[in-house]
Order: C-alpha cells, then sequence, then structure tokens
C-alpha cells in the first residue's frame, strides 16, 4: 500500500501528462516490447511537438534500452528527480526509463520480492522528471502480475488518462492468454483502445510482400467477440528485428527513427497510431 503522501508525489509528477497507455500481453515474447517501441516511435513521429515518454516496467527482463540504441547510457540524479534518457538526444522530445539503466553490468538480473518492485515502480511515477508529454507508453511484464497491481494503485488517481493495447500473435495459446489480460483490464476497469496482432505472416526483405505463414485474423476475430477494438496486424519483420537488436545508434540525427521509417512495419504501424489517437481523444 502506498501512503496519501507517495500517492501525491505520483499525481504531482504525473499531472502535465496527457495519456497513459500500458502495453500488455497474456504470454511472453510476443512483441509487446517491441510494440512498445513502434507506439512511442510512431506517437513521436506523428507531430513534430508530440512529447513521449516510455516506461519499461519490466523489471526482470528489461529491453527498452537496448531496442532504442541507449543502452549504454544512464539517468542522472537532479534536485528535481532522476533524468530520463533522451532516445531523441538534443531534440528531449523521447524519454525512456528502465531498471535496465540503473544496473551495473548489462545483462544484470533483478531478483526482487513484490515488495521492492512496488517500491521502484513508485520512484519511476513520482521522481523521475517526466516534463510535459503528451503520452507516457508503458512496456509491461507478460501475463498480469505484482507490476500490474502496483501500477494500477498508483495509478488510480488519475484513471481517466489511463487505457491499455493488448499485443498478441495468431497462435491460439497466445489468443487464449488474452482473456486473461482482459479479465485483469476488466476487473481494475482499464478502458482497452484495442488488440495489435504481431507476427501476423512474414513481410519479404526483397518485395515487402505479406506472406501468411501461421493463421492470421484471430486476433481480429477476437476482438470482435470481445468487443475491443482491432488496431491492427504487424508481419513477421526481419529489418525491424535487426533495428531494435542493433544496440547503440546516433541520437543527434535520430538515426533509429529514420532507419524505422524505412521498415515493412512502420507503414503499417500508422494506421495502428492512427487508431489509438482517435480513441484517446
Ligand atoms: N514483428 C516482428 N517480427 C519479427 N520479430 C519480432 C517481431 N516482434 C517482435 N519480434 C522479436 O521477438 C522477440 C520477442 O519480442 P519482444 O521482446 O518485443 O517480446 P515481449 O513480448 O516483450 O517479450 P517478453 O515480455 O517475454 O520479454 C524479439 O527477439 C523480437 O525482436
Amino acid at each position: 500500500m502506498s501512503t496519501p503522501a507517495q500517492e501525491s508525489a505520483v499525481t504531482r509528477r504525473l499531472q502535465s501528462v496527457k495519456h497513459i497507455i500500458l502495453v500488455l500481453s497474456g504470454k511472453g515474447g510476443v512483441g509487446k516490447s517491441s510494440v512498445t517501441a513502434q507506439l512511442a516511435l510512431s506517437l513521436y513521429a506523428s507531430s513534430p511537438t508530440a512529447r513521449v515518454g516510455v516506461l519499461d516496467v519490466d523489471l526482470t527482463g528489461p529491453s527498452i534500452p537496448r531496442m532504442f540504441g541507449v543502452d549504454d547510457q544512464g539517468v542522472h540524479q537532479s534536485t528535481s528527480g532522476w533524468v530520463p534518457v533522451y532516445a531523441d538526444g538534443a531534440g528531449a522530445r523521447l524519454a525512456c526509463m528502465s531498471v535496465g539503466f540503473l544496473l551495473k553490468k548489462k545483462g544484470d538480473s533483478v531478483v526482487w520480492r513484490g515488495p521492492k518492485k512496488n517500491g521502484m515502480i513508485r520512484q519511476f511515477l513520482s521522481d523521475v522528471r517526466w516534463g510535459d508529454l503528451d503520452y507516457l507508453v508503458i512496456d509491461t511484464p507478460p501475463g498480469t502480475s505484482d507490476e500490474h497491481l502496483s501500477l494500477m494503485e498508483h495509478l488510480a488517481g488519475m484513471h481517466e488518462r489511463l487505457s491499455a493495447v493488448i499485443v498478441t500473435t495468431p497462435q491460439a495459446v497466445a489468443l487464449m492468454d488474452v482473456m486473461k489480460c482482459l479479465s485483469f483490464t476488466r476487473a481494475v476497469n482499464l478502458p482497452v483502445l484495442g488488440l495489435v496482432e504481431n507476427m501476423s505472416g512474414y513481410a519479404c526483405p526483397c518485395c515487402g510482400v505479406v506472406h501468411n505463414v501461421f493463421s492470421t485474423g484471430g486476433g481480429e476475430e477476437m476482438a470482435k467477440k470481445e468487443e475491443i477494438g482491432f488496431l491492427g496486424s504487424l508481419p513477421v519483420d526481419t529489418e525491424l528485428v535487426s533495428l531494435l537488436d542493433g544496440g547503440p545508434t546516433s541520437q543527434t540525427e535520430f538515426a533509429l527513427l529514420e532507419a524505422y521509417k524505412k521498415t515493412p512495419s512502420a507503414k503499417l504501424f500508422e494506421n495502428i497510431v492512427t487508431g489509438v489517437v482517435e480513441k484517446l481523444t
């Protein structure tokens, strides 16, 4: 449980954040962190003034620093709180925070019990100098665990600004696990903006044509049945993987964004972001 003082510290810090979007998945490895990264990049690119924050609360498997090419950086403590790492360098419109920035060595792991995780998440929300943000996108661990409950507890006071995107793959097992996510969002009264079906088909690196490899369309069908929006499908995209796995990039020209815009996924993600923004306004 957080104290009233801790709660108001979170509320004060996040009062200049317009929308908070939790990215959820029923199971691991479906591409939740990749979708978080793409959502943040696409929202950033949607307007020359958009300000976006990315918070990685996947404490035991943080992948946001690597995906944004900033895993060689660390956060700084200032008198007004932790200064996040800006993935766009001097642009300072894309702020990232992750436990990965706090670890002494890359590859170190965090083995914490619930209360310590809860304390870390509260600090991420109350002690980071997020500043004015249009969107704070939060990458969560797979399933519904302590981290999700902590987030919902600390963000309870800003319910009208909170929503979720659910990521799945087309396989039946992943789709079944979406139901667990939905029972969580319904139990905590968290609005779902929609479902993204990831790794649905294969984008040919030569011609960009998407071929169906596994079954596709299961996500869309489920979204219809459960009466949540379907935001779109993304193919298996080898260009995207090498980009997000690629390590440090130049932030001066925000090379990551320029390279991302050339991937087959980026074009498809524009529609997903349009759907997200429409639902938020
Ligand atoms: N559209 C895609 N095409 C090809 N590979 C992808 C795609 N999306 C994700 N991947 C790859 O799948 C792997 C898992 O992705 P990611 O880490 O985003 O999943 P996750 O759901 O966040 O996993 P976890 O929460 O279990 O850590 C990564 O190697 C990533 O590069």
